[in-house]
């Protein structure tokens, strides 16, 4: 077990509860800021956040707080679980009380739809002087918080930090393997959440398990093309953060992108649903492939899908038709 620390979460939806839990059980002092009174009184009193994570149980000791200053202060490690297009605006306004020694970890899985900017890169123009890392990998927060077993990846730049994040964050049933590759590991999970609906939504429409494979695999041909064009590893996008989360987010209703594409597929109402990040990182990602001459059909078609310019039954026979080529 590594020393103790002091670990300030910052968001108090699913992952920032379930990241708290997980901390908790790994032997740190814990603190959570949420900006929902109700969900602090929750965390401090039954121990439970109903809201996101139904009747899961907290470890006791997270002292959750409306008082952003007060949970930052003193903190060694920031773990910020804030959404993806609320982070950089967050993150402004919290910078003064962020001590600058401690590393600030994001957990957001996305890209910045005004900008297309991904995590880190949004995080060191809101903080321009804290180191930044990325935590991501196939986690969905109620198993976390529930104490079931997965592993992450951790990554930041200077590789004894990320090793040292590694141990800090590590827990007994949450291994994280560390990793200098930011780039490689902020970008599967972004893109998973895009090809999670696409999955979805072809299965919601009834195009079967044959149909949710293909359009997996090929969809991670996307990712791996535009992880060259942006300079991640190879090895990243086959690991944990990539292909890892790619598999977990596709497969399971559990998943809010996956069930979201369901709802879609099913023509279903698509109102008052869960954050599904997927829906604002699309059309940023198919911009974004469209600058880099990335070819990338399927998040295209997702892309166009969520915007209602086609229909699923149009954008499946328009992938269909594409000219016939070589397998990459
Ligand atoms: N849930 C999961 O299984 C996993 C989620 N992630 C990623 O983590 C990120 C957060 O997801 P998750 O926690 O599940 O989302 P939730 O919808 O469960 O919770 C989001 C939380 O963020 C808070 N929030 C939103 N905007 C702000 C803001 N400007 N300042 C402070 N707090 C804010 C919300 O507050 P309020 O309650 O007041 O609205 C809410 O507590 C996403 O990018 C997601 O992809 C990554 C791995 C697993
Ligand atoms: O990122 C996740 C699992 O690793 C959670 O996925 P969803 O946001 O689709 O629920």
């Amino acid at each position: 077990m590594s020393p103790q620390r002091k670990i300030a979460v910052l968001g108090g939806g699913a992952w920032g509860t379930a990241l708290a839990a997980n901390s908790r059980r790994a032997g740190h002092e814990v603190t959570l800021y949420a900006r929902n009174a109700d969900t602090v009184a929750e965390i401090n009193g039954a121990r439970t956040n109903s809201r996101y994570l139904g009747d899961v149980v907290l470890p006791d000791g997270i002292r959750a707080s409306t008082d952003a200053a007060e949970v930052l202060d003193r903190a060694d490690i920031v773990l910020a679980v804030i959404p993806a297009q609320s982070l950089g605006g967050a993150l402004k306004e919290l910078r003064p009380a962020v001590p600058v020694e401690a590393p600030v970890v994001l957990c957001a899985k996305g890209i910045e739809r005004t900008t297309g900017r991904r995590m880190s890169e949004v995080a060191r123009d809101s903080l321009p002087e804290h180191r930044i890392g990325i935590l991501s990998g196939p986690s969905f927060a109620a198993d976390v918080a529930r104490g079931l077993p997965t592993a992450v990846t951790v990554a930041t730049e200077d590789e004894s930090v990320a090793a040292s994040l590694a141990r800090a964050l590590s827990g007994p049933a949450f291994r994280c393997y560390s990793s200098v590759d930011v780039t490689g590991v902020e970008l599967g999970g972004a893109i998973k959440n895009v090809l999670a609906i696409a999955a979805g939504a072809s299965t919601g429409r009834g195009f079967g398990a044959s149909a949710q494979a293909a359009l997996i695999t090929r969809g991670f041909a996307e990712l791996r093309r535009l992880g060259k064009a942006v300079g991640a590893r190879a090895e990243t996008i086959m690991g944990l953060s990539g292909l890892g989360d790619l598999m977990l987010t596709c497969s399971s209703p559990q998943s809010r992108n996956y069930s979201y594409g369901l709802a879609l597929g099913r023509g279903e109402d698509l109102s008052g649903r869960p954050l599904a990040e997927g829906v604002a990182t699309a059309p940023i990602a198919s911009e974004l492939c469209e600058r880099l001459s990335v070819k990338a059909p399927i998040i295209d078609a997702t892309a166009a899908l969520l915007d209602g310019k086609i229909t699923i039954d149009e954008a499946v026979e328009a992938l269909l038709r594409r000219p016939l080529k070589s397998e990459d």
